[in-house]
C-alpha cells in the first residue's frame, strides 16, 4: 500500500473515533476493507467489536501474532486537520488511527506476498479502558489459532520518523483505573456548618494523595498517581453533597501497586473521618506490565539494522498497555514507533507525521518474514 491510500485510511479511521466496545463504526470500516482484499489464504472472525485475521502461511509451522488497538480517546479534538474527528468529544489522541492503517497495510502486502509463517492479525477494541486484550485471550479464536510468538507498535510522538526503540524486559508500567467517591452532606452555601462538603473532601483528598509518592514509595523504586478529573456540586452557591474523583496509579513493580492501594485505602479513611463523610474506592480495570522478550528484542534490533531502520534502546516508560497480558503468556515484545508530533500522546493537538505509517509497515513485514 502506497503512502497516499494510507493516508486516506488513517484520515478516515480518524474521523470516526469511538470509545472501548463501542466501535462499532470502526469494525465495519476494517471489515470492509478486509473483504475488499484476496481471500485465498485469509480466514475472518469477529469478536465483539474487535476482528481476528489469520493468514494462511506457505510452511505454517509457527503462528505469529499482531496485535493492534482500535479505539479513541474521551477528548475533543483541537487539531486544525480538515478530517478531524467527526464524534463530538471522542478523538483518536493515542494514535490508533495510526496502528489500524499499518496493520491494514501489511494485511495488502501479505496478501500479495503470503508469508511463510501463519499471521494472525489481532484488531482489538479497548485498549484505553476498560480493557480487550485479557477477555481477547480467552477468545475461542485465540485457542484455536494460537500465536507461538506475537509483536505490537505504539506511536512514539517524541522519536523522528524513521526511528524504532524498544528495551528487554519491562517496557511499561503496571496501571489501575482509580474512582473515589465521596459522600457527605449538601446544603446552602451560607451554612457551611449545617453541610459537610464534598468539594473540599475531594480537595484534601487530591493534595494529600501526592505525598503517597513523594513520601511513601521508595525513591528508587517509581509510581505515578494521577487525578485527570474531578466533579462535584451542582451550582455555585450549593454545598456539594457529592463528589468524585477519577484517575490512575501507575508502577514500575506489582507489589508496589499493592502498596500504593493499600496507603490510597488508609487515606480515604482518614478523610472520612476528617470530614465526616464515606468514601467508595473501584479501582476499575488493572493493566499487567508490559515485559519483553529478551531474545525478540535482540531479533528485532538486528533486523531494524537489515531494514535500515535506526533502532534506539528505549528506557521503561509508565505508560500503561493491556498488550501486557498477551505478552504474559506468549512470548514477543512491543516497540515504540517515532512519529515526531510537537504534541504529546493524549493531547487534542496530536499530530503524528504520516509517513511514519511506511517505516512502521515496512519495519513489521521485516519482521514478519524474518522473525525465528
Ligand atoms: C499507551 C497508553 O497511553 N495507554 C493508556 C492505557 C490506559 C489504562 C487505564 N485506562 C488507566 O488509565 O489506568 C495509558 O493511559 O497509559
Amino acid at each position: 500500500m502506497n503512502l497516499q491510500e494510507m493516508q486516506q485510511i488513517r484520515r478516515e479511521l480518524h474521523q470516526i473515533p469511538e470509545l472501548g466496545f463501542q466501535e462499532f463504526k470502526t469494525q465495519q470500516y476494517l471489515l470492509r476493507y478486509i473483504k475488499s482484499l484476496p481471500q485465498d489464504y485469509l480466514e475472518i472472525e469477529t469478536w465483539k467489536t474487535g476482528i481476528f485475521v489469520r493468514v494462511q502461511g506457505k510452511q505454517g509451522a509457527k503462528t505469529i501474532g499482531y496485535r493492534t488497538d482500535i479505539d479513541g480517546l474521551p477528548i475533543t479534538e483541537e487539531t486544525d486537520f480538515s478530517f478531524q474527528s467527526q464524534h463530538e468529544g471522542q478523538m483518536h489522541a493515542c494514535g490508533h488511527d495510526f496502528h489500524m492503517t499499518i496493520a491494514l497495510s501489511m494485511l495488502k502486502e501479505l496478501t500479495k506476498e503470503r508469508p511463510s509463517h501463519n499471521v494472525l492479525m489481532i484488531f482489538q477494541p479497548a485498549e484505553e479502558g476498560p480493557g480487550g486484550a485479557f477477555p481477547m485471550l480467552q477468545a475461542e479464536q485465540m485457542k484455536k489459532w494460537r500465536p507461538d510468538v506475537i509483536f505490537a507498535l505504539h506511536i512514539a510522538p517524541e522519536l523522528p520518523v524513521g526511528t524504532v526503540s524498544s528495551k528487554d524486559g519491562l517496557l511499561f508500567a503496571n496501571t489501575s483505573e482509580l474512582f473515589i467517591d465521596f459522600k457527605g452532606k449538601g446544603g446552602h452555601a451560607a451554612y457551611p456548618h449545617h453541610t459537610k462538603d464534598m468539594v473540599v473532601a475531594a480537595s484534601a483528598f487530591v493534595t494529600e494523595l501526592q505525598q503517597i509518592v513523594a513520601r511513601m514509595v521508595d525513591p528508587i523504586d517509581s509510581a505515578v498517581v494521577t487525578v485527570g478529573k474531578i466533579t462535584g456540586g451542582t451550582v455555585q452557591n450549593i454545598i456539594a453533597e457529592h463528589s468524585r474523583l477519577e484517575g490512575t496509579i501507575r508502577t514500575l513493580k506489582a507489589d508496589t501497586m499493592d502498596e500504593v492501594k493499600t496507603r490510597i485505602e488508609k487515606l480515604v479513611r482518614a478523610i472520612e473521618i476528617r470530614y465526616d463523610c464515606k468514601g467508595m474506592i473501584d479501582y476499575g480495570a488493572n493493566y499487567y506490565q508490559v515485559w519483553n522478550h529478551a531474545a525478540y528484542v535482540h531479533q528485532f534490533e538486528v533486523g531494524m539494522k537489515e531494514a535500515g531502520i535506526t533502532f534506539k534502546r528505549a528506557n521503561q516508560a509508565m505508560t500503561g498497555e493491556d498488550f501486557g497480558y498477551m505478552l504474559k503468556e506468549i512470548p514477543g515484545f512491543m516497540y515504540w514507533l517515532g512519529v515526531d508530533s510537537p504534541y504529546g500522546l493524549h493531547h487534542a493537538k496530536l499530530n503524528p507525521r504520516e509517513e511514519a505509517m511506511e517505516v512502521a509497515v515496512k519495519a513489521n513485514l521485516h519482521i514478519l518474514h524474518n522473525l525465528k
